[in-house]
């Protein structure tokens, strides 16, 4: 049977990279993606964004909407502190399958915990089920059309306190214009706009910050 474009991406990782060095994963991914075969991980230009608002906010507990092949879970749990842990949501079963996989290579395993179903199922689980008190960082990488009422979803389930640091990425291209709406027009929110590039090509692209003001 055909292998999909993701278990080539894995294959190309588990025998090129470095097993246990996340950044080696994250390198060989983008170099895979760059050379052979476009693919939607957030990618170098937009990850360093993403690494510099990690740093930041120095997350205990970190949520990832979208996991897809694990490039930013990897990404993340990197710079994660002891103790901190990133839940990461994917409902894509053969994308989770490589997921597991590539967290284990990178061996970031402990600091993750991925989840495999749909963002809205999950969402109202993370108190009780997953025992998430609040969320300090959310990376919103899933579905454009999910981001807006996911967000609401977050503060319905009492997951965002002051503080809580949302960052989308896409906002421009495919284009998330109803959540960049919502979080622009909230007062419960203060949002910063990164303009970028979509990964691995010359598109115009950016990242969305929003921060939860209570
Ligand atoms: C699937 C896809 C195709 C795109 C595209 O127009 N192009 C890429 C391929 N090249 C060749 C043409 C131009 S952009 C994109 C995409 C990119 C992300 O970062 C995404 N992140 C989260 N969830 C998504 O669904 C998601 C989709
Ligand atoms: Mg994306």
């Amino acid at each position: 049977m055909n292998q999909s474009k993701e278990q080539r991406i894995l294959n190309f990782v588990l025998q090129n990279a470095v097993r246990g060095d996340p950044c080696s994963v994250v390198d060989t991914i983008d170099k895979y993606c760059s050379q052979k075969e476009w693919a939607m991980n957030v990618g170098n230009e937009k990850g360093e964004i993403l690494d510099k608002t990690v740093e930041e906010v120095n997350p205990s507990v970190a949520l990832e909407l979208g996991t897809y092949c694990g490039y930013s879970a990897v990404r993340i749990s990197r710079l994660l502190k002891a103790g901190a842990r990133l839940l990461t949501v994917e409902f894509n079963p053969e994308f989770a399958a490589i997921a597991k996989q590539m967290i284990e290579f990178a061996g970031v395993q402990d600091k993750v915990k991925l989840l495999e179903g749909p963002s809205e199922e999950i969402i109202p689980q993370l108190k009780k089920k997953y025992e998430v008190d609040t969320l300090d960082f959310v990376f919103l990488d899933h579905w454009k059309d999910r981001y807006r009422p996911d967000t609401i979803l977050l503060q319905e389930c009492n997951l965002l306190r002051k503080g809580s640091v949302l960052l989308a990425d896409n906002v421009i291209f495919p284009g998330a214009p109803d959540f960049l709406d919502y979080v622009r027009k909230s007062p419960h929110f203060q949002c910063t706009y990164y303009p970028s590039h979509l990964e691995y090509m010359q598109v115009e692209d950016a990242m969305e910050k929003a921060v939860f003001l209570g």
